[in-house]
């Protein structure tokens, strides 16, 4: 964790009661969450379509100074290729974020130097690598130059999903390293290649992969792909096998101390951007908690805020997969369309329900850590914590706390989050991410719905 004892409480959370300022930035995004944009897709009678006012108030949002969605700039004054920005501006992508803005110009300097850079969850460093690598490879060379490795094979279709629209309007051809995604035998000719450390090892030894060439190698979730106790060690190994001069470039919303120095030697000479650890949550994404009585309870309460869960879309995040599995199941036989996703699934139901809960086809899912990364969905208003998030060593893990909740409040939008506690030790254990990240989780009762309702219909307003 970063130095999480100087953070001053109270200071970046939202509470119910929260200052005019907050609100108005609340009420100014508000109507950027799915159903509203459903309701700006239509008219108003006789009028010109309203969704240049959706554009105008996130405009608004990105005016602020204060936002890590600020910008001076705009994207034609970043030196990006006309083609890109045509694809950048086909995605109503209007002006940059703070990230994009401060590291779009370090990522395409020459000479290449490395970079480290943190931003919040939901600001945009998908594009920012994107485009950088979009911009380095050369369209006329058939052979890999850019690698990005993500922690999971769902970031990593999305990843590649970002791409194929910022390079539409490119002669760049993208492939798959995951699981399943290749056809044997194929060699990759593709210059910019997307994926999961254990596949790309993999190919890489079987020579279906060659570095050669490779110009730019981007770690997504890098302080989870540097993670001792996760997958440093594939992503180590395919590091030694990248050409000396390769640009190595990190980007997380965190980057704990534990890391910290590796993440320096595995990027050396980089340029930082590194966020204060009082920058850390996002101001859009209010956090609650609910007290249950017992492991069954939790259950029953889940049960009963299943017509919010549905209001826009939801993930319940569970710590073990045959919990995801068994909830889901009683869910379903309670009468609530739920569906469930986690690592050992094969890869194509994954896919599967990916896709469905992308569309908006199922409005709730129940899922692990698998998917606690990256994963942009901008209808997703809740997440509840339903296991509070721990690390492997089984203490409490506000990094992936911030992951979590991360999965809404996407680029200025709102959202909540309810953490579920049911005794004294997952009590503690939300208190210490609370301390951790010096903000505020405001209680909702369980024995009142009526004011339950309330509270929480207001904040996924
Ligand atoms: N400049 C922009 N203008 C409008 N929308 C943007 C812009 N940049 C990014 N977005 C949108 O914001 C959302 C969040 O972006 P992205 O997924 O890159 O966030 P992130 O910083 O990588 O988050 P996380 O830390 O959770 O991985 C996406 O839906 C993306 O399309």
């Amino acid at each position: 964790m970063t130095d999480s004892t100087s953070i001053p409480r109270n200071k970046f959370s939202i509470s119910l009661d929260d200052s005019d300022d907050v609100d108005n930035i609340t009420s100014q995004v508000k109507e950027l969450s799915t159903g509203d944009k459903q309701e700006a897709m239509t008219t108003k009678a006789g009028d010109e379509p309203v969704e240049h006012e959706v554009e105008v108030r996130l405009a608004d949002i990105q005016a602020d100074p204060n936002s890590p969605l600020y910008s001076v700039k705009s994207f034609d004054q970043l030196g990006l290729h006309p083609n890109l920005l045509k694809g950048l501006y086909e995605m109503k992508f209007t002006k940059p974020s703070k990230i994009q803005e401060r590291a779009l110009p370090l990522l395409l300097a020459n000479p290449a130097r490395n970079m480290i850079g943190q931003s919040q969850s939901g600001t945009g460093k998908t594009a920012a690598f994107v485009l950088t690598m979009l911009s380095r490879v050369d369209y006329d060379i058939n052979e890999p130059q850019a690698l990005c490795l993500a922690p999971s094979r769902e970031l990593a279709r999305q990843i590649m999903e970002v791409v194929q629209q910022m390079g539409k309007y490119t002669p760049m051809k993208a492939e798959y390293a995951i699981k399943d995604a290749l056809k044997k035998g194929d060699k990759v000719t593709a210059q910019i290649v997307i994926g999961t450390p254990g596949t790309v090892s993999d190919l890489i030894r079987k020579r279906v992969l060659t570095l050669q060439r490779m110009e730019l190698f981007v770690l997504d979730e890098a302080d989870n792909m540097l993670d001792q106790q996760g997958l440093a060690d594939q992503t180590l190994r395919i590091k030694n096998w990248m050409p000396k001069e390769c640009q190595v470039v990190l980007f997380s919303a965190t980057f704990p101390d534990v890391v910290r120095d590796f993440t320096k030697r595995f990027a050396p000479g980089s340029n930082e951007i590194r966020l204060k650890a009082t920058e850390l949550t996002v101001e859009g994404i209010k956090q609650f908690y609910m007290d249950c009585k017992s492991v069954p309870h939790k259950f029953e309460v889940l049960s009963e805020l299943y017509s919010l869960m549905t209001v826009g879309q939801s993930i319940i995040f569970v710590r073990r997969r045959d919990t995801a599995e068994r909830i889901a199941g009683k869910l379903n036989s309670d009468g609530h369309a739920v569906v469930f996703l986690h690592g050992t699934m094969d890869t194509a139901e994954r896919d599967r329900v990916m896709d469905q809960f992308r569309k908006g086809e199922i409005k709730v899912l129940i899922t692990t850590n698998v998917i606690a990364r990256g994963i942009d969905i901008q209808q997703v208003n809740l997440v509840i914590n339903y296991d509070i998030p721990l690390t492997g060593d089984r203490v409490p893990d506000p990094e992936t706390y911030l992951h979590r909740i991360g999965r809404t409040g996407r680029f200025g939008r709102t959202g909540a989050s309810i953490n579920f506690v049911h005794d004294d030790q997952s009590s503690e254990q939300m208190e210490a991410i609370q301390n951790a990240l010096g903000c505020d989780i405001i209680k909702v009762p369980t024995d009142d719905w009526e004011v339950a309702h309330k509270i929480l219909k207001k904040a996924l307003k």
